[in-house]
């Protein structure tokens, strides 16, 4: 069975891909490098160069390559941008993700795993969220992906594809230097530079119904997301998966504790800039994680600590 990887030159997707190396499974991943690298895919024959705009690039490929799973995750994903830029989300995340389920099903695929986000949850009472609560996002990037998520549900629905929606929270983590984040869109990326660059950190709001104050989040670790692909690629079962699954860890973190953690553990002293909340940000966002344990029996196994451990050698 052959996979295709969109994105797959991206922080997750060469997670992704390194692990499908590793063990066995047979990839490639078609990637336009906007904000993509090679030098993360260790076997350059498996890298495509491609834009999932490209509609007749992305069907001869599939068609060439013999695909019959596609894991997608290129897309954009700053939630400050898609204020900024709503056309370019709707037009990447959305529109791009809807052409290629139909090429998708045209030619073959049978089995597809979509990269979503716990954006598209927004603001909930309790902050703490399952896959079935109701989906009201409050930002464009949480709109976009929330659409993405519905039209791969009525494939699923009719019986055109296989596949799942996976509603990853903040993902975090590294397996090795070589295939680091290297996006400034992020937390945690962003706080390593202040931190290495001798800045000040911004928190965005501290006015927040939290215990800190700060805006809490559910961060996951990148080397899970890639164990979790692995056992979906290796074990579909598409009549036993829901239409969406949260991947977090269950585990709620401040951006004040998220700053301590980065300065405390290189030996800084923590002096952070507040600034105003940004829009679209919701206070707390925490992965209810029965559903990923009791459908698929997967756990995470590393915890915030050990994801900011690797981030620093
Ligand atoms: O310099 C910064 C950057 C961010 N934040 C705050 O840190 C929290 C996390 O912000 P991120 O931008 O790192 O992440 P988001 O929660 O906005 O969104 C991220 O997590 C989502 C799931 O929750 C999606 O996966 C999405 O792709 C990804 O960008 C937010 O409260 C944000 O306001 C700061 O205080 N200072």
């Amino acid at each position: 069975m052959n996979w295709l990887i969109t994105g797959g030159a991206g922080y997750i997707g060469s997670h992704i891909a390194e692990l499908f190396q590793q063990e066995g499974l047979n990839y490639y991943c078609y990637d336009n490098l906007s904000t993509g690298d090679p030098a993360r895919i260790s076997d350059s024959e498996r890298l495509i160069i491609g834009d999932i705009h490209d509609e007749v690039k992305l069907e001869r490929i599939i068609n060439k390559m013999e695909v019959s799973g596609v894991i997608h995750l290129a897309a954009k994903k700053s939630v400050e941008e898609s204020r900024e830029k709503p056309i370019l989300y709707e037009k990447t995340n959305f529109e791009a993700t809807e052409r290629i389920l139909d090429i998708c099903s045209r030619n073959g695929v049978s089995q597809f795993i979509f990269s979503s986000t716990a954006a598209v949850y927004g603001e909930s009472k309790s902050g703490f969220v399952s896959e079935d609560a109701e989906l009201h996002p409050i930002s464009t990037y949480g709109v976009t992906k929330m659409k993405a998520e519905s039209v791969l549900t009525s494939y699923i629905s009719r019986g055109l594809i296989q596949g799942v929606s996976l509603r990853y929270f903040n993902v975090i983590g590294q397996a090795s230097a070589a295939l680091k984040d290297n996006s400034s869109d992020n937390l945690v990326p962003r706080v390593l530079t202040a931190a290495r660059q001798h800045l000040k950190p911004q928190i965005y709001g501290n006015d927040y119904p939290t215990s800190d104050r700060t805006c809490i989040r559910d961060y996951v670790d990148v080397r899970d997301i890639a164990r979790l692909h692995l056992r979906l690629c290796r074990d579909f079962d598409g009549p036993k998966l829901p239409p969406a699954l949260n991947v977090g860890t269950g585990v709620g973190v401040s951006v004040l504790e998220v700053m301590q953690s980065i300065y405390s553990r290189m030996g800084l002293s923590l002096n952070p800039e507040v600034l105003p909340r940004r829009q679209g940000d919701p206070a707390t966002l925490v992965a209810e994680i029965g559903k990923l344990k009791e459908k698929i029996g997967f756990v995470t196994k590393f915890d915030f600590e050990s994801s900011i451990e690797s981030l620093l050698h």
